[in-house]
């Protein structure tokens, strides 16, 4: 089980700083999707750049034109690609023709698909790496979890891997290994700590021991 930072209210000198602290910690890195839109690809560049023993993941929740982004993503330093799983087959595939060339992973982001067993299944069959079930910070302010989301395609998903993000506190992180997903994605329950440091270090002794 790996941990990954989501860095998402940040600018780039603010993400460097964030990881410098916590990097004995995680495994993976995450530009997240406002970070993108406000610095673009450069702030995974440049993370990359300065942190190479890290893997770092461009959150850009790709809904369309899937080789494209994926290739510019690579070569600003990706390893891992998001991709949203409420798209169409087509721009998934393309998406992991375009990965597999550049040796990066693409990462299917479930949030907001209705029919979660159905689509998890049926994005299994296409080569994705990951496929993650994510409640977005609009559902968590009404009270949301992906937790029981988490236990469905742990059920259905046989050949990629299973993630899960979605306001993940060191409080409810427990029950989260105890369900044994490959990946924990952790935003604010590690960034608007104090003790950041602290944090990290118990969460990533909770997700090796899972
Ligand atoms: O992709 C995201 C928002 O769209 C976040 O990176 C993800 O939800 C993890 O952050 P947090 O733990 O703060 O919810």
């Amino acid at each position: 089980m790996e941990l990954q930072l989501a860095l998402d209210l940040v600018n780039i000198p603010e993400a460097k700083q964030v990881v410098a602290e916590v990097q004995e910690y995680i495994d993976i890195v995450e530009i997240g999707t406002p970070v993108v839109i406000n610095e673009g690809l450069r702030a995974v560049k440049e993370i990359k750049e300065e942190f190479p023993a890290l893997k770092v993941l461009a959150d850009l929740k790709i809904m369309d034109a899937g080789g494209y982004e994926v290739m510019k993503a690579s070569e600003a330093g990706a390893d891992i690609v998001t991709v949203l799983g409420a798209t169409d087959d087509a721009t998934i595939i393309g998406a992991v023709e375009e990965a597999k060339k550049h040796g990066s992973k693409i990462l299917v982001d479930m949030i907001n698909v209705k029919d979660l067993e159905k689509r998890a299944q049926e994005i299994d069959a296409l080569g994705v790496d990951y496929i993650c079930v994510h409640t977005g910070y609009d559902l968590q302010a009404e009270g949301e979890s992906p937790f029981e989301q988490l236990q469905v395609i742990k059920q259905v998903v046989k050949n990629a891997k299973t993630a899960v993000a979605g306001g993940i506190k060191l409080a409810t992180l427990p029950e989260v290994v105890q369900a044994k997903p490959d990946l924990v994605i952790v935003g604010g329950g590690i960034t608007g700590q104090q003790d950041k440091k602290t944090v990290a270090a118990e969460m990533q002794r909770l997700v090796k021991q899972g």
